[in-house]
C-alpha cells in the first residue's frame, strides 16, 4: 500500500499521523506496521494514529492508535495533542476544542496556541478521570477491594523489591517512585521485564519517577509496545495521580521528561497535560 502521512512528535514522542477518513487503509499487519515505525528500514516512530470519519454527533472524529510494534492501544496523551494540531494544520473542523473517540472513551483536546510558520502548537488534553482499579492486574490480594486504589504493590526483578501504583488513564501504568537519580538506574531493563510480567496480562507502560519538588517530578517511561519513549502524556498523568495519592506532590506539577516538560493538573473533570507538539515533515511511504 502507499499512502501519505505527516510525521509530528509531542516532546519528542513520535507519531505517523495518517487521515484515513476516505482512503481505507488497513493497518491490521503486525509486520507492516513494525516496518513502517522501524528508525532504519522505515519512517521511524513510536507509534502510528489512524484519524477517521464518525458517523455520531457526539464526537468529530475516532482515532485508532497504533504502537511500534503493532499492538493497539486504548489512548495516547501526546498521539491525541498531534492529532488535535494535525486537524488545526489541515482546516479538518473550525473548532479549537474537539471530541475525539478513542477505545479508552471520549478524549477532549483544546489548541491553546498555534503557529503555523513555526509549525507549532500548545495543546491541553482532557484524559479524564483516572482509574485505580484492579481489573487489569492478575492478582487477587485479600487486602485490595475491587474499587480500591492499587497503591504500592510489589514486584520481585532480578532480586530487587519495586514497588508499583496502578493507575490507568484508560491504558496501564505501572508507576515506581524512586530516591535516588532515575537516570543512573538500569530502567530499559527494568522496565522491559516489567511490561512482560504475568501479573499484567495486557502488559503494561512503566513509569520511573522521582520526586523534584512539590511541584515538580522527573520522570521516565518504558512504553507498552513502543520501549523507551522520550515523553508520554498518559504516564505523566498517572505519575501524578499516584504521586499526590502517596502524597508526594501537589495535584498540580510539571513532569520533567528526557524530551520536554510537560503540565499536569488533576481536577475534578480530570486529569489535564498541556504541552507542545510540532509538525516535522510530510512524506509518502510504500510498503
Ligand atoms: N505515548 C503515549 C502512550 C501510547 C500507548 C502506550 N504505549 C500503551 O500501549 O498504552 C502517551 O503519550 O500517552
Amino acid at each position: 500500500m502507499e499512502f501519505k502521512f505527516t510525521k509530528m512528535h509531542g516532546l519528542g514522542n513520535d507519531f505517523i499521523v495518517v487521515d484515513n477518513r476516505e482512503n481505507n487503509l488497513e493497518f491490521d499487519d503486525k509486520d507492516k506496521i513494525k516496518n513502517i515505525c522501524n528508525r532504519r528500514f522505515g519512517v521511524g516512530a513510536d507509534g502510528i494514529l489512524e484519524i477517521l470519519s464518525i458517523d455520531d454527533p457526539d464526537y468529530d472524529f475516532e482515532i485508532i492508535i497504533h504502537n511500534s510494534d503493532g499492538s493497539e492501544a486504548e489512548m495516547c496523551g501526546n498521539g491525541i495533542r498531534c492529532i488535535a494540531h494535525y486537524i488545526k494544520e489541515y482546516n479538518l473542523t473550525e473548532k479549537m476544542k474537539l471530541s475525539l473517540k478513542t477505545k479508552a472513551g471520549k478524549i477532549i483536546p483544546e489548541i491553546m496556541e498555534y503557529n503555523k510558520d513555526q509549525k507549532s502548537a500548545i495543546i491541553s488534553v482532557n484524559l479524564g478521570k483516572p482509574e485505580l482499579k484492579n481489573e487489569n492486574l492478575a492478582i487477587d490480594l485479600p487486602e485490595i477491594k475491587k474499587d480500591s486504589y492499587i497503591l504500592n504493590q510489589k514486584l520481585l526483578i532480578d532480586g530487587r523489591e519495586y514497588k508499583f501504583n496502578m493507575v490507568s488513564m484508560g491504558n496501564p501504568h505501572a508507576v515506581i517512585f524512586f530516591n535516588e537519580d532515575i537516570d543512573e538506574l538500569n530502567w530499559k531493563d527494568i522496565g522491559s521485564k516489567i511490561e512482560k510480567n504475568p501479573l499484567f496480562p495486557e502488559k503494561t507502560n512503566v513509569e520511573f519517577a522521582t520526586k523534584i519538588n512539590n511541584n515538580k517530578i522527573k520522570l521516565n517511561v518504558w512504553e507498552r509496545g513502543a520501549g523507551a519513549t522520550l515523553a508520554c502524556g498518559t504516564g505523566a498523568a498517572a505519575t501524578v495521580v499516584a504521586a499526590s495519592l502517596n502524597n508526594l506532590v501537589d495535584r498540580k506539577a510539571l513532569v520533567e521528561l528526557p524530551g520536554g516538560n510537560l503540565q499536569v493538573e488533576w481536577n475534578d473533570d480530570g486529569v489535564y497535560i498541556k504541552g507542545e507538539s510540532r509538525l516535522v515533515f510530510n512524506g509518502i511511504i510504500n510498503v
